[in-house]
């Protein structure tokens, strides 16, 4: 059995990234960008005011309380096309070009336009503005050819505002992964069909859909196939075009489980089976075709847990990523923790602060692989690395926080 971090280093060796396509800015966000993004303009175009008020020449103000003639009004969008000559001011608002000859800007606060009101011909000034006060100079967010956005990035919503600013009415991002999903099983029905004696409701396929979609992949939930490694494999070779394909269930080591040998005649190429850790051993990696091949334990939290911890990163690399090991932060145990046996183990647990604000993460009583209560109620994975050591209450453990992108 190989390690979780060989593991996912195989998987991320073994997957390259998926081709571009352009999207419409609306489209964009989420998605990782795969092209530079380089402003199309200097933003601002102009010298631009930062607040409302007058255009001066602030040699004219240096003796407090200055008249001057107010010659002109530019609202935003229509700048003054004269020059402001010795005593004159410009109206001016946020955002609109400071006119030529005018070197600064006075907040109407500072003037008595609060006693005259707008339109009036002359103002009076009170304070002394600094040169350049108030003014936001051409190209002083980006100038037209700075480099803004950098491959590869998952693109936030600032992002796409950045772009737009810039003049990008289109983007060219990695097109979404596309993940074939396969659950497997003789038991397993569809939530809200009869369930047989002995049946399960899939859950796996579900919660795999979700994971894929939030990490950016775009899931193809194909039928329950049963334990038949001729269903199976058909099942698989129509899953054609698929970059990945996802199998759950049948893959341990009973007489029922079957995804590895029945997909032997499609030509399984086998990387690896079968990783050191606690939920998730019998994990597969391969590749069917020309798609990658993850096959996932049945039991719902080993899928969840590998799904965490394989397959948002091969998605991730699939977009171009990197595929990181999910984040871990630091945290107090919150009970006992047993000495661990060789496989790394993936305890459910709550997090909390203590009186002091420290965070604390403590282990549900229930760490069966089954309970998917347990594991929808949890805030994090306590790791508890291969052959660790016990540990006491309150020492320092390494937790997965969970609920990132909404898993
Ligand atoms: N003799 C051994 N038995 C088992 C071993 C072992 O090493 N030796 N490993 C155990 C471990 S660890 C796990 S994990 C499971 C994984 O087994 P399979 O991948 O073969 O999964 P199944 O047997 O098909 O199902 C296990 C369990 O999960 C339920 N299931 C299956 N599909 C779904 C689904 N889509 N949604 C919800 N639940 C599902 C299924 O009904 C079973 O209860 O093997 C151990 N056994
Ligand atoms: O690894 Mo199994 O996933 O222990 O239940």
């Amino acid at each position: 059995m190989i390690s979780v971090a060989e593991a996912r280093q195989r998987i991320l060796a073994a997957l390259s990234p998926v081709g571009p396509e352009v999207v419409a800015l609306s489209a964009a966000w989420g998605r990782v960008l795969a092209a530079p993004v380089a402003a199309r303009l200097d933003k601002p175009g102009a010298d631009v005011s930062a607040m409302d008020g007058f255009a001066v020449r602030a040699e004219d103000c240096a003796r407090p309380p200055a008249r001057l003639r107010v010659v002109g009004s530019a609202p935003a969008g229509h700048p003054f096309r004269g020059t402001v000559g010795p005593g004159e001011a410009v109206r001016l608002f946020t955002g609109s070009v400071i006119p030529a000859g005018a070197d600064s800007v006075v907040v109407q606060e500072d003037t008595d336009f609060a006693e005259r009101g707008e339109g009036a011909g002359e103002v009076e000034i009170r304070v002394v503005p600094k040169p350049g006060a108030h003014v936001r100079p051409r190209a002083g967010d980006f100038a037209h050819g700075t480099m803004l956005l950098s491959p590869p990035r998952r693109l936030t919503a600032r992002d796409v505002g950045l772009a737009a600013s810039a003049g990008h009415a289109w983007l060219t991002v990695r097109r979404r992964p596309r993940v074939a999903i396969l659950a497997t099983g003789d038991e397993v029905t569809l939530p809200g069909d009869p369930v047989p004696e002995g049946g399960v409701v899939s859950s796996n396929g579900f919660v795999l859909e979700s994971v894929v979609r939030a990490a950016g992949g775009e899931p193809i939930l194909l039928p329950i196939a049963p334990d038949d490694p001729e269903a199976i494999a058909a099942a698989v070779a129509a899953a054609r075009g698929a970059d990945l394909v996802v199998t759950s269930g049948g893959a341990s080591v009973g007489q029922h489980d079957l995804v590895r040998p029945a997909l032997a005649p499609l030509g399984l190429a086998l990387d690896f089976w079968k990783i050191a850790m606690r939920p998730g051993k019998p994990f597969m990696f391969g590749r069917v075709g020309d798609a990658a091949l993850i096959g996932l334990p049945g039991n719902p939290v080993s899928a969840t847990v590998c799904a965490i911890l394989f397959l948002v990163p091969a998605i991730e690399r699939l977009l171009g990523l990197p595929g990181a090991a999910p984040a871990t932060v630091r945290a107090r145990a919150g009970a006992r923790l047993a000495a661990n046996d060789h496989r790394a183990d993936h305890l459910r647990a709550t997090l909390a602060r203590d009186a002091d604000g420290v965070l604390v993460a403590t282990p549900a009583a229930r760490q069966d692989s089954s309970q998917m209560a347990v594991l929808a109620a949890a805030d994090a994975l306590i790791l508890r690395p291969p052959d660790a050591p016990e540990v006491a209450a309150g020492e320092w453990v390494d937790v997965i926080p969970l609920g990132g992108r909404d898993i």
